[in-house]
């Protein structure tokens, strides 16, 4: 407890309960079972001996109570012989009940190591200095003032929890409620809930608290602050047997609690390690993207936005990701915010809707222009989704102003926005225009990556007016282009205002600087070159893993590891010939195509390589949507070869998942490619790629040596026919005549590092970065 001593927010436990104290560090921190420890129930009981306990908490606090009255019942013995044996009993009903209490709290623990979303990084070791800004922002303020960059709000701790005292959120009891039913909370008064007036009364450091952002209806109902006057008299703790039995009760309680402890370190071992946390580099975070997975999602942009945050968060960082609010999204609550943003000269009112998950806060921006769009969320004229993109933008802007998550606001110091592609590439202009260049978020930093840069959102100069924008703006926004003259080009604009741009391999980064990878813009990004990094993909390596992968639990399919890969692959490929309606044979090789239609992903080289390919003893699935004609195409292809070619048109993630677990080999034949997904999914499947060798297809697989035994697969070196059947010609040869090999490149696929993990140390540089540069 001597650790306590110099942390600031007192509690008094009451005597009359039996108080489980657990420390649930902010949501941005991971339960610390040592740090429980610390505040175990031994503790309380040594309180309750002196008829009262202290604790000093640093974070935000729940104490979970269960209101039996054991001790009340010691409080009652007055020291005569048969109020001694009265006190034996009771002492002994305290020690079964603190026994049910303790394996309470082991399934507390165990409970909350499961779920650690609730639960988020371990906590800092500093203690604020006085003065270290704190972000909070109500959400009735509109804008609020910088902060300097070096005194950040999102030291490890952040917004939510400082060392000063912690934050509840909201959200956070509300699922812990329903995780353990038939236990009443009590809030600890952080003094979060002070008025104005009480405030002026505070000292720099309890100033500098976040406070608690919960509604009048939770507040009442499930908090009650423990104050000293509901403590009762002393407990009687005078005679030497019952000091005895006080210390037999807190050893049971000590030692009980430290299996306890370990037990939940042994559940959370269980998990992923966790990366290195980003310490002193640690920041604000919010990605803003159209897409993002699992919510909604059209191709690899919603896998990127869906998992880098959630390694951004691992690394301690506080991570928010903004997305349109394409649907009802069940996970979402409305915040209850709203704001006007002006579209086309009309008044647009869009609402907040949050979620947290995994450590990220999840912020969805409702508005009519984006509900209904779930099923095609591009759908519509170029003006329609241009100005659906001003208005998320515009909106999206702000949200670090707006949005408490957990009760509190980003703010806008030790900030930065990461924009995706050109549907956000607005929001480093709008960051520029309407805030920078009037003094305001002069610290907040914008990053955009390119994850595709053939979309560019390209238009008539005239659409300039849609972005609301002062005059001379226009200027970041046209291009000139051979094909079609001067335009107005979002991407172009993005790149120029961005503080740090980020593509999705080191292969790309090189390309779009040449005439042919660039569509128009490489000179742009030529002259931004000092600003540009390339940073190859991760992959989630929960959805994406076939240990975990919830669609091979059904349907013949089953999960498998480095260890049951040969058993295990061979159980997915028959299920998946039988789902396809495919002869089950396990000496032929299942070749698969999964991705968009459209001429990057180079189907049209499938598509002439489709006589040599039913030439030969294999089967073939592709599973795509896109162009009508190229669906036609796949339609064609399997009613044509019905005993070798499946040809589904459609957009299924199980099937995806279920052709990359059961498929001997993916072919990834794009004529570029910025980084490439499919073919990462493929390697930690045991599946073998056949890529085109562009970018980060180029980047990630290495490869086959035959006589080193190294490499991943097969690449070919220009988007050739020929050179696509020279490949396929090759992998089926080592498939049906070198098994130790094709089992040596399933191996070596399966045991790589394709976590996000770098590549969120490799974001945080370029965060960095941006955060120290002018
Ligand atoms: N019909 C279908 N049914 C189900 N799932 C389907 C599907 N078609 C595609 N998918 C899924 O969509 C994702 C595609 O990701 P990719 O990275 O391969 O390509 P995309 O071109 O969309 O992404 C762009 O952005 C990403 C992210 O940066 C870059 O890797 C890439 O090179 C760039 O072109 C994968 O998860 C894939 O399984």
């Amino acid at each position: 407890m001597a650790s306590m001593g110099s942390l600031p927010f007192l509690v008094e436990a009451n005597a009359d309960s039996t108080v489980m104290m657990m420390m649930l560090h902010n949501r941005n921190h991971k339960f610390s079972s040592s740090k429980f420890s610390t505040l175990n129930a031994s503790s309380l009981v040594r309180g309750w001996g002196r008829g009262r306990v202290k604790h000093r908490c640093s974070r935000g606090l729940l104490c979970l109570v269960e209101k039996n009255k054991h001790i009340s019942a010691l409080g009652k013995s007055s020291g005569t012989s048969e109020d001694k044996d009265d006190s034996d009993e009771v002492l002994q009903a305290t020690i079964e009940k603190s026994k049910k209490v303790l394996a309470l709290q082991r399934e507390l623990l165990q409970q909350i190591s499961e779920r650690k979303k609730l639960v988020s990084s371990i906590n800092s070791e500093t203690t604020p200095e006085i003065g270290d800004s704190i972000s909070y922002e109500h959400s009735d303020k509109s804008l609020s003032s910088d902060s300097n960059p070096q005194k950040g709000s999102a030291r490890r701790g952040s917004a939510f929890e400082n060392e000063n005292g912690g934050v509840v959120s909201s959200n956070y009891v509300e699922s812990i409620e329903k995780e353990i039913p038939d236990v009443s909370f009590v809030g600890i008064d952080l003094g979060l809930d002070k008025s104005e007036e009480e405030d002026d009364n505070l000292s720099p450091v309890e100033k500098a608290s976040p406070r608690l952002y919960v509604d009048e209806q939770l507040n009442s109902k499930r908090y009650e602050i423990i104050k000293p006057d509901t403590l009762p008299s002393d407990i009687p703790c005078s005679t030497e047997t019952f000091s005895r039995k006080i210390e037999i009760l807190e050893a049971l309680s000590e030692s009980s609690t430290k299996e306890v402890a370990n037990e939940a370190d042994n559940v959370e071992g269980e998990g992923e390690k966790p990366p290195p946390l980003a310490g002193a580099n640690v920041m604000n975070v919010i990605l803003v993207a159209a897409e993002c997975a699992p919510f909604v999602k059209t191709g690899g942009l919603g896998d990127v936005v869906g998992s880098l945050p959630k390694a951004l968060a691992r690394r301690g960082h506080r991570v928010m990701v903004v997305v349109p609010r394409y649907s009802h999204y069940a996970e979402a609550q409305d915040l209850g915010v709203r704001k006007r943003y002006k579209v086309d000269g009309q008044d647009m009112e869009v609402t907040y809707f949050h979620s947290y998950i995994d450590g990220v806060d999840f912020v969805f921006i409702d508005s009519p222009n984006f509900r209904h769009l779930q099923d095609n969320i591009y759908r519509g004229s170029r003006e329609d989704i241009l100005k659906r993109m001003v208005l998320f933008c515009k909106a999206a802007a702000e949200v670090p102003w707006h949005v408490p998550c957990g009760g509190v606001c980003y703010g806008d110091g030790n900030l930065a926005f990461i924009a995706n592609d050109w549907h956000t590439a607005l929001l480093p202009v709008y960051l520029k225009a309407y805030y920078r260049d009037h003094g305001i978020m002069k610290y907040t930093r914008s990053v955009l990556v390119i994850h595709n840069i053939a979309h560019q959102g390209r238009g008539p100069v005239d659409d300039f007016r849609y972005t609301d924008l002062p005059e001379h703006y226009i200027d970041l926004f046209k291009l000139y282009d051979p094909v079609g003259g001067e335009h107005f080009n979002i991407f172009a604009a993005g790149l120029k205002a961005a503080d740090r741009i980020v593509t999705v391999s080191h292969g790309y980064a090189w390309e779009i600087k040449t005439s042919e990878g660039g569509w128009g813009l490489h000179g742009i990004i030529y002259e931004n070159d000092w600003k540009l990094r390339g940073i190859v993909n991760g992959i989630d390596t929960k959805d994406w893993n076939p240990k975990f992968d919830v669609h091979l639990k059904s349907d013949g399919y089953t999960n498998y590891t480095l260890e049951t890969l040969q058993s295990g692959k061979r159980r997915c490929k028959a299920a998946l010939q039988k789902e396809l309606g495919f002869p089950v044979r396990e000496d032929v090789p299942l070749l698969g195509f999964i991705g968009r239609l459209d001429q990057q992903k180079g189907i049209d080289l499938i598509a002439e390589s489709i006589p040599w390919i039913v030439s030969q003893d294999v089967q073939l699935v592709m599973l795509g949507t896109g162009r009508p004609d190229l669906e036609d195409m796949l339609r064609q292809f399997e009613s044509q070869h019905r005993d070798k070619v499946r040809g589904w048109v459609g957009f299924s993630v199980k099937m995806a998942h279920r052709i990359t677990a059961g498929a001997d080999i993916l072919l990834m034949p794009s004529r570029f490619e910025p980084c490439g997904l499919n073919q990462l999914y493929a390697m930690n499947y045991g599946t073998i790629p056949v890529v085109h060798a562009v970018g980060g297809l180029r980047d990630t697989v290495k490869p086959f040596n035959p006589f080193e035994e190294s490499g991943l697969g097969w690449t070919f070196d220009s988007a050739e026919t020929n050179k696509l059947i020279n490949a396929i010609g090759n992998c089926l040869l080592t498939f049906r005549q070198y098994k130790q090999s094709w089992e040596g490149l399933q191996r070596r696929g399966m045991t790589q590092d394709l976590s996000w993990d770098n590549a969120a140390q490799q974001y945080e540089e370029v965060l960095v970065a941006a955060k120290y540069q002018w």
